[in-house]
């Protein structure tokens, strides 16, 4: 069964929209584990707008009592993301070619442009004992260097396969992500998917039994939102007799 591990980076932007620990992210990760889902993600950018540093450390804190369950921080690599990291030591890191002020994650990593930088980062992380995984876009022709250059998974950006799920064309672009994962795993390397995954289009995907990992948050959050808006609003109206 393919791992579900939860993104929280929006339990955090709601929190930090006012100052106070309101949603707690902490609560909120423990219940997730409770339910029964693999792991937490989250994916501190440098303005710390969602998830920030100090969740890192927290989050590592309450997975202590799940020892079946993990850890998995994303985020580009500079030298602040890279310290926390190796100080909280996760049991993965993603790493995603993000600018600073990036809206949200939108490709992969150009593996044959940017391995000279890759290559001892990834050696760093693996020297601590934290999985590695490149997030990368469906190129069945790109995971092989993935590989050679030291990850231990790649992470496929969903984001294409979810915005064209069922419509014209979609099978032809479900087939480039089921090649891509294919051609991972032949080169060795574990396959993590996410972006934009949501109830509607994550079975198709996991169906073939390729991924390991799903991480999801955004959709997941909005789910969450839709499943229980009626009924908190009857809630409030019974409130206020
Ligand atoms: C790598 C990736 O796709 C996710 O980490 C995503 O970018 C995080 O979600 P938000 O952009 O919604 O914070
Ligand atoms: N790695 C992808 C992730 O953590 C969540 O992406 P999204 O579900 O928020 O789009």
């Amino acid at each position: 069964m393919t791992h579900l591990s939860v993104n929280l980076n929006k339990i955090g932007l709601l929190r930090n929209s006012r100052g106070r620990n309101y949603p707690n992210m902490v609560e909120m990760a423990k219940r997730t584990l409770d339910l029964g889902a693999f792991g937490i993600t989250i994916h501190p950018r440098p303005d710390q707008r969602h998830a920030t540093y100090q969740d890192a450390y927290d989050l590592k804190e309450l997975l202590k009592h799940y020892p079946d369950a993990e850890l998995n921080i994303e985020g580009f690599p500079d030298e602040q993301f890279l310290s926390v990291v190796l100080e909280v030591v996760p049991h993965q890191c993603t790493l995603v070619p993000d600018d600073p002020n990036q809206l949200t994650s939108d490709h992969g990593w150009n593996v044959a442009r940017d391995q000279d930088a890759l290559r001892p980062i990834i050696a760093k992380l693996k020297e601590k004992g934290i999985r590695v995984v490149l997030f990368m876009d469906p190129d069945a022709d790109n995971m092989a260097l993935a590989k050679e250059v030291g990850a231990d998974r790649v992470e496929l950006y969903t984001e294409e396969y979810a915005s064209h799920y069922g419509k014209n064309g979609f099978d032809t672009i479900a087939e480039r992500y089921q090649e891509s994962a294919q051609a991972a795993l032949d080169a060795g390397l574990g396959v993590n998917a996410g972006h934009d995954l949501d109830l509607t289009n994550v079975e198709d995907l996991c169906r073939a039994g390729r991924i390991t990992e799903v991480s999801i948050g955004h959709a997941l959050t909005v789910e969450a939102l839709d499943l229980g808006w009626d009924q908190v609003v009857k809630a409030y109206l019974s409130k206020l007799v």
